[in-house]
């Protein structure tokens, strides 16, 4: 499993484009038919995602982990960006549509997942964080999910928000997570940003047009940077890092928090004008 370390505020400061890529971007996760991983420092976060064709394909242990398998010590959160799969946790098979989220509990042993249709397969996307005790693997739809309507027409940030692990929904030790999705012309997400030194956050965006790309924003409110990010790519977050970003078209993403506590709205809210 290859491993990200992440730099800090002041080593950030004087980093290139690529370099700032190559610590905060991972702009290759997503392999048909493939289980791919990425460990980080952030949180001791795993992003991954699995994109079953013919066939099942297993969440498989890692020596780095150090443990007898995968969910030993950790939970994971995924969400379906694909068309429609299953997931099997331990011979119960959880049908996953596109946009439905799976919590899969610590302890849990045996993790597997296919696709309906090999030709048009689903696509798994997960983050998994340390957890100290075993909540039960449970199943959200889309249609479960708690809605947050957010921002305005006028300042083009008009967007919902798809809860789905959070204080009020799916329990988890400390993941959080759920997907943002925009009203038509809107392009802004989380502006005013924010930073949240209690938690660490990962952007995975999806439903980018290919042509279009959006122009994320990191790195302290007075000393931000952009990162240029395409379809099914995810930017890490550290805690003292805004994380907001502007569409040059519409899009969705993924919004996935551990850290010591759960509060979605504990945020510190940067004014508009205080950004450099
Ligand atoms: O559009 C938004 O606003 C968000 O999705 C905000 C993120 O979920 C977030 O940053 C939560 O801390
Ligand atoms: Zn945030």
């Amino acid at each position: 499993m290859e491993t990200r370390l992440m730099p800090s505020p002041r080593e950030t400061a004087v980093l290139d484009t690529q370099e700032l890529r190559a610590a905060f971007l991972l702009d290759e996760l997503f392999f048909t038919g493939e289980v791919n991983l990425i460990y980080t420092d952030l949180d001791r976060a795993i992003v991954g995602s699995v994109i079953p064709t013919e066939g099942t394909l297993v969440l498989g242990n890692d020596d780095a982990l150090k443990a007898d398998f995968f969910c030993q010590r950790r939970e994971v959160g995924l969400l379906n960006l694909g068309a429609a799969g299953s997931v099997d946790v331990d011979g119960t098979v959880y049908e996953i549509d596109k946009h439905d989220c799976l919590y899969i509990g610590r302890g849990s042993k045996e993790i597997s997942f296919s696709s309906t249709d090999a030709g048009d397969p689903a696509v798994f996307y997960l983050v998994s964080y340390p957890a100290h005790a075993g909540y039960p693997t449970t199943k959200a739809t889309r249609a479960d999910a708690n809605r947050v309507e957010l921002g305005s027409k006028d300042e083009c940030n008009e967007r919902t928000i798809f809860q789905y692990i959070h204080e009020n929904g799916i329990k988890s030790c400390q993941l959080v997570l759920g997907f943002t999705e925009f009203k038509p012309g809107s392009i802004w997400n989380t502006m005013p940003c924010h930073t949240h030194d209690r938690r660490s956050e990962v952007y995975c965006y999806f439903d980018v047009p290919a042509a279009h790309r959006v122009l994320h924003m990191m790195g302290q409110p007075q000393e931000t940077r952009p990162l240029w990010v395409a379809d099914r790519q995810v930017v890490l977050s550290p805690p003292w890092s805004v994380h907001t970003g502007c569409g040059t078209a519409s899009y969705r993403f993924c919004w996935a928090m551990g850290g010591e506590n759960q509060a979605f709205t504990d945020m510190d809210r940067v004014e508009i004008a205080d950004l450099r």
